[in-house]
């Protein structure tokens, strides 16, 4: 799927609910090493294989034969998905032959895979130098960062490859966070406090089994994600709009910080339905939220001209600063993206800015660590708008690990927030 362009999210909600779980497992850790799969595939088959299922079937098969191998060797991280060598190879060429677009390369796949075991040493020498290997990353990508952080760049693509931690914001309107923390405790699950109202786990579990679910105790949320709302300083009254809204993360942080009148939005009804299922879990739906699956750029359909006191842009964009919880990301997008989005993202911007009362503010929010999408997209909106004045924020927030003065660490976002002058 993501070779054809899917995204993993998209293609294993088509998948049947008993097959997902191990179907995730096993595309999360090969999105994590794709580099080394692409790379062992073009060092073996040269000719770029003539369709994507076949490409992905091969790369992935000798990704598993190397993991095979190197389990052998060392204990493997949990989750490594380890297969002994006979079978795989087996696997590999039954489930070439069940599909039409690629049962007539059965040999070709049975006969790159015998190769590798027979050649491994050599064929690993001639692929670990690529830098699409070594940092695990599309050649575009790592250029652009390489340029864009001539220092940190190494640093950063290191952080896209490690597991992220599990962190929650504690949602404030339904119980406060030592209680939470205690409920873990007496499950021992144990869990630390960071920043206004975050958790962070020791050790991340599935969400659902943690206490406090279904009670909307709280939501997963990173822990850079988490200083958005903040930065709006609402209070009970205020309108405000959220118009970049699905799934609703910022929407609910929002709701539970003041009692204010909100208009959630976003361009995606699908997506739009389960902002409504956050708030509905949260306990934060209530006739002052109303939900609009509309467009930003299309004010005319849903606005009704009263200005708004604090409005959220998390825009649409590369999402270049979540690699680590979307491993697919990296493989997905292409360079010509970056262009697109920072074009889509000026026109939401510009309708945003005529709804901003005078005095009130807007937050320029995006998840992506390419300058375009941040600092320059900020610099041409205050050359755009004369009467946009920049406040303090936090600017561009590059990933960073869990450390012991952050326990928590975050993922890539970018913020700048401005106020509209009062009129002379
Ligand atoms: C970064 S996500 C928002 C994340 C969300 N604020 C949260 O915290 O959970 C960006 C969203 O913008 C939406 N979007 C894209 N184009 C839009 C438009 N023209 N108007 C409104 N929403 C749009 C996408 O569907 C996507 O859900």
């Amino acid at each position: 799927g993501v070779e054809s362009g899917q995204s993993l999210t998209e293609a294993l909600a088509e998948l049947p609910s008993n097959v997902r779980p191990s179907a995730q497992a096993l595309s999360f850790f090969a999105m994590r090493n794709w580099g080394l799969a692409m790379g062992l595939r073009h060092t073996l088959v040269e000719r770029e294989p003539p369709n994507a299922t076949l490409n992905a079937l091969v790369g992935l098969s000798l990704l598993l034969l190397e993991t095979s191998v190197r389990a052998g060797e060392q204990t493997p991280a949990a989750g490594t998905p380890v297969y002994t060598a006979h079978a795989l190879v087996d696997q590999a060429v039954e489930a070439t032959q069940l599909q039409r677009s690629t049962a007539s390369f059965k040999g070709l796949v049975n006969a790159v895979l015998r190769r590798f075991q027979r050649e491994r040493q050599a064929v690993l020498a001639d692929t670990a130098d690529a830098p699409e290997v070594r940092f695990n990353h599309a050649r575009w990508w790592i250029d652009a960062l390489r340029k864009a952080y001539p220092e940190q760049w190494e640093r950063l693509l290191d952080a896209a490859n490690a597991h992220p931690p599990l962190t929650l914001r504690v949602n404030v309107r339904a119980t406060s966070r030592e209680a939470v923390i205690q409920a873990f405790a007496h499950e021992q699950i144990g869990s630390t406090a960071f920043g206004e109202a975050g958790i962070v786990l020791d050790v991340p579990r599935p969400v659902t089994t943690l206490p406090g679910y279904a009670q909307g105790w709280w939501s997963v949320q990173d822990a850079g994600a988490q200083l958005a709302a903040p930065l709006l300083e609402v209070r009970d009254g205020m309108r405000v709009l959220d118009a970049c809204a699905a799934p609703g993360g910022k929407t609910a942080h929002l709701l539970e910080l003041a009692d204010v009148e909100l208009t959630a939005l976003d361009v995606d009804p699908a997506r739009m339905a389960r902002v409504e299922q956050n708030l509905e879990r949260l306990r934060l739906l209530s006739p002052k939220v109303r939900l609009v699956a509309e467009s930003a750029t299309r004010a005319h359909l849903w606005w009704d001209g009263k200005p708004f006191d604090v409005v959220l842009a998390d825009l649409p964009c590369t999402a270049s600063g979540i690699v680590s919880r979307h491993p697919d990301i990296r493989w997905l997008r292409r360079e010509s993206d970056v262009q697109q989005t920072v074009k889509l993202q000026r026109e939401i911007l510009d309708s945003l800015w005529s709804m901003v009362a005078p005095g009130g503010k807007l937050l320029l929010a995006t998840c992506s660590i390419f300058p375009q999408e941040g600092e320059m997209q900020a610099e041409s909106f205050s050359k755009r708008h004369v009467q946009a004045q920049r406040l303090p924020a936090p600017g561009q927030l590059l990933p960073s690990r869990p450390d012991a003065e952050h326990p928590a660490g975050h993922d890539g976002f970018f913020y700048a927030l401005f106020t509209r002058r009062m009129q002379a």
